[in-house]
């Protein structure tokens, strides 16, 4: 359906691509797998003709198709969903997925606005049943966000669809149901091209499997490829996978240095009550609308709860104010990244030390030595690929993105770290090395809060799980009993979980 053939791209001093070949035949999904920064993101680009290649050439059937612009590649049939959700926040949903193709239901001059609803209504009815048509984007969740996207790159009947990481925002029945229409849109011969970094979607939906480094192919395979496999080409070498280890348990006397009790934020959080000890790392985790984002809110200072308390290091949060919750302790690391936390025009710099300033500046100078050290600290320590420092970060791939947020954070050393979605777009390797530090930072009396829809980075990163449904709690877990079985269960509405140490 399309072909790169030997397309290289370079970016100032990094080689994204170089010599890249690549087709996507009728009907097959085309994984697409490489550590952060290997150049995935930058052939989807140049496939839908949002960014230009150096050399080499984009091939559709015999002919050469050189995009002037995305709304070319668009025309051709060809459609990208990006990492960063790209929605229009006042429109409404429906509108989201119609916009761009009146033309295609103009008749005599005339838009047929009626047909072109039903037609995006049903097609939302079975990607995102849990979305109403008619509501404002802006006041939806990040996943129903993501899967507006993609009902919009659906909605034009693509002959080639490029999805970037589609499956991060989402959780564990959300996925299912992406890929099933995924495979009806590949039943119908529209060519996939796949990126993700969960190998298990590998064998659940991949035909084809790519594998970059450093910007080229180092390896194609088959979907059936054993994940050590995959993992040695991704890497370069043999890395070992973590697997769940509890941290040394707290001893029960400390005292929760993050607390909520009968916390309730509108409709969707009622009457939570945890808390989370220092060395602790409990995850939080629920599918759907399930009131973790809610509670995300609140806990980071975002929102006020309507109810119910705060506490943090035994004093209240209190009103909605992100700087009073970090100031009482608590660094946060946002999921959708790139509206809550990347200042895409500055430096990779600042955008580690921006929560640190005041350390940094004792007499309202900042000391830039200082700054430049803790920069690069953590810059080496997550292994973030950029230049240097003075790299604009917008020029970072998305998962080197995610870790700057990290290190924002990890570099506030703050008593309490509270992180939703921490490996959205993270590779494999890299997503080890981060629980690793992790664990690293709780050791050293931590108390750390990872609220996630992705059940396997709950059962390798938490000690202790909070499993929510319908914004109350519906279990807790830890030791043996913290099981996939235990936790999908709860998510679901299951029987209830006998609580785990509830007592404090
Ligand atoms: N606009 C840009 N300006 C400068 N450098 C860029 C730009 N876009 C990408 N790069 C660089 O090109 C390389 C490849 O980036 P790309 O986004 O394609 O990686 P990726 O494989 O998609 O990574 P990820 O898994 O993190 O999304 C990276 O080193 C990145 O920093």
């Amino acid at each position: 359906m399309i072909r790169a053939r030997q397309v290289s791209k370079v970016f100032g001093s990094t080689m994204a691509l170089d010599s890249v070949s690549l087709d996507l035949l009728p009907g097959e999904v085309h994984v697409l797998l490489g550590e952060n920064g290997a150049g995935k993101s930058t052939l989807a680009k140049i496939l839908a003709g949002i960014v230009s290649p150096d050399s080499g050439r984009i091939e559709i059937g015999e002919r050469l198709a050189a995009f002037a612009n995305p709304g070319e590649a668009r025309r051709a049939g060809i459609e990208l969903v990006q990492q960063e959700t790209t929605v229009v926040p006042k429109m409404s949903v429906v509108d989201n997925v119609t916009l761009g193709w009146e033309r295609a239901y103009t008749r005599l001059g005339l838009v047929r606005r009626r047909r072109m609803r039903e037609d995006a209504v049903r097609l939302l009815r079975e990607l995102a049943p849990d979305i109403p048509p008619d509501a404002i984007v802006d006041g939806i969740s990040g996943s129903q966000k993501h899967r507006v996207a993609i009902a919009r790159a659906l909605f034009s009947s693509p002959r080639v669809l490029i999805l970037d990481e589609p499956t991060a925002a989402l959780d564990e029945l959300e996925r299912e149901s992406f890929f099933s229409v995924v495979r009806r849109v590949t039943s119908r011969g529209v060519a996939v091209l796949y990126v993700t970094h969960h190998l298990a979607e590998v064998p659940a939906i991949g035909s084809r499997v790519t594998i970059m480094r450093d910007g080229a192919i180092v390896a194609r395979c088959a979907p059936d490829t054993p994940e050590p496999q995959l993992v040695a080409h991704i890497a370069g070498r043999q890395i070992s996978m973590q697997h769940h280890e509890a941290s040394a348990p707290t001893p029960a006397a400390a005292a929760p240095v993050l607390e909520t009790v009968d916390v309730c934020a509108g409709e969707a959080v009622d009457r939570v009550s945890m808390h989370v000890r220092p060395g602790e790392v409990l995850g939080v985790y629920g599918v759907g609308q399930c009131g973790a984002d809610e509670l995300a809110e609140v806990l980071s200072g975002h929102r006020r709860a309507d109810r119910g308390r705060v506490f943090v290091a035994g004093r209240t949060l209190g009103r909605a104010s992100v700087s009073r919750a970090l100031a009482r302790g608590v660094a946060y690391v946002p999921g959708e990244r790139g509206r809550n936390g990347v200042v895409g025009t500055l430096p990779v710099r600042d955008n580690i030390t921006l929560s640190v300033l005041p350390r940094l500046s004792p007499a309202g100078v900042i000391r830039r030595r200082a700054e430049a050290r803790t920069a690069a600290r953590w810059t080496a320590q997550l292994r973030i690929k950029t230049p240097d420092l003075e790299a604009q970060m917008s020029a970072l791939s998305g998962g080197n993105q995610q870790k700057v947020l990290l290190a924002r954070a990890l570099a506030c050393e703050t008593p309490v770290l509270l992180l939703k979605e921490p490996t959205a777009g993270i590779d494999v390797q890299s997503r080890q090395e981060i629980y690793t530090a992790l664990k690293q930072t709780a050791k050293s009396g931590t108390a750390i809060v990872v609220i996630t829809s992705d059940l396997l980075e709950l059962l390798t990163v938490a000690d202790r799980a909070l499993v929510l449904y319908r914004g109350r709690v519906a279990g807790e877990f830890a030791g043996p009993a913290l099981t996939e079985e235990a936790v999908l269960g709860a998510a679901l509405g299951g029987s209830a979980a006998v609580p785990h140490d509830s007592g404090q």
